[in-house]
């Protein structure tokens, strides 16, 4: 089931460098929403804070709040790697376990959260999560192969249908199209469309376009200068960010007389 994410006053640090500055949004559920900016204006950095995966990385901290619905995801009590089940995640190079099968691939994450699941239930979630991803009929005959065997773009799929066989609510995916050719990478496109229907997405990209074609809202995040924390500029459906966005910093990007 879809949830909303509300952030607020969120400030990300490595160490001493204050990395992103004082972000307040507000993700809407069943929808996309993208993440667009220069390099090193705190998208990634940003977005893994949105499910504590900041949190493997020595020296990250955080100072604001996240709420998932009506959970505060920084509440003391509440357990990190909950958290990632709800709000998963998928990165930019497609991480399939190499020698793990098509069908281990895709229960990974499940069997991590409920060691017992009986071989029906397993074969339920695999081909649920495998129709998910759009990757069904390509696999189904040849679920006992590894994963490493399947095309750059089918094995981003299966990252996907590992993703989403822990039903999460929401989907982080950072720039998941940019090692992907340009068919696999409208196959991937296709899919979030399809996905928005039941989950929270939000993206990271490069690609203007691909941010014009997926998302329902644009987030661009902008760095005055090397040293200096991003911040979030301005977030808007996408349609007015590209056409008509409120501030002079979005305008020049988007027109590419940015830097
Ligand atoms: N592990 C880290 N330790 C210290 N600084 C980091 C770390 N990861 C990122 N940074 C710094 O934080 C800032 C934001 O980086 P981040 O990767 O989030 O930007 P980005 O907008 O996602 O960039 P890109 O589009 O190039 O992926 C940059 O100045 C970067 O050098």
């Amino acid at each position: 089931m879809a949830k909303r994410i509300d952030v607020s006053d969120l400030n990300v640090y490595y160490g001493k460098f204050h990395a992103v500055e004082n972000v307040n949004m507000t993700i809407e559920p069943r929808s996309v929403t993208a993440f667009i900016g220069s390099s090193g204006c705190g998208k990634t950095t940003f977005l893994r804070t949105l499910n504590r995966m900041h949190e493997v990385t020595p020296g990250a901290s955080v100072t604001g709040k996240v709420m998932l619905d009506d959970i505060d995801i920084y509440d003391p009590s509440v357990d990190p790697v909950a958290v990632r089940r709800e709000i998963g995640m998928v990165f930019q190079r497609a991480n399939p376990f190499p020698t793990m099968s098509i069908y281990d691939n895709v229960l990974a994450g499940a069997k991590l959260n409920n060691q017992r699941i009986s071989k029906r239930r397993a074969d339920e979630i695999v081909e649920r999560s495998l129709r998910d991803a759009n990757l069904w009929d390509e696999v189904k005959n040849r679920l006992n192969k590894p994963g490493a065997g399947l095309s750059g773009g089918q094995q981003q799929r299966l990252c996907i249908a590992r993703a989403t066989a822990v039903e999460p609510a929401v989907l982080l995916m950072d720039e998941p199209c940019s090692a992907l050719d340009p068919i696999s990478t409208l196959a991937i496109e296709d899919l979030i469309s399809k996905l928005k229907e039941n989950y929270t997405i939000v993206i990271v990209t490069h690609n203007m376009q691909q941010a014009a074609r997926v998302s329902d809202r644009t987030a661009f995040f902008n760095v005055e200068d090397t040293g200096k924390p991003g911040k979030l500029i301005e977030i808007g459906d996408t349609n007015k960010i590209f056409t008509k966005p409120d501030k002079k910093e979005t305008e020049n990007y988007i027109t590419g007389r940015f830097g």
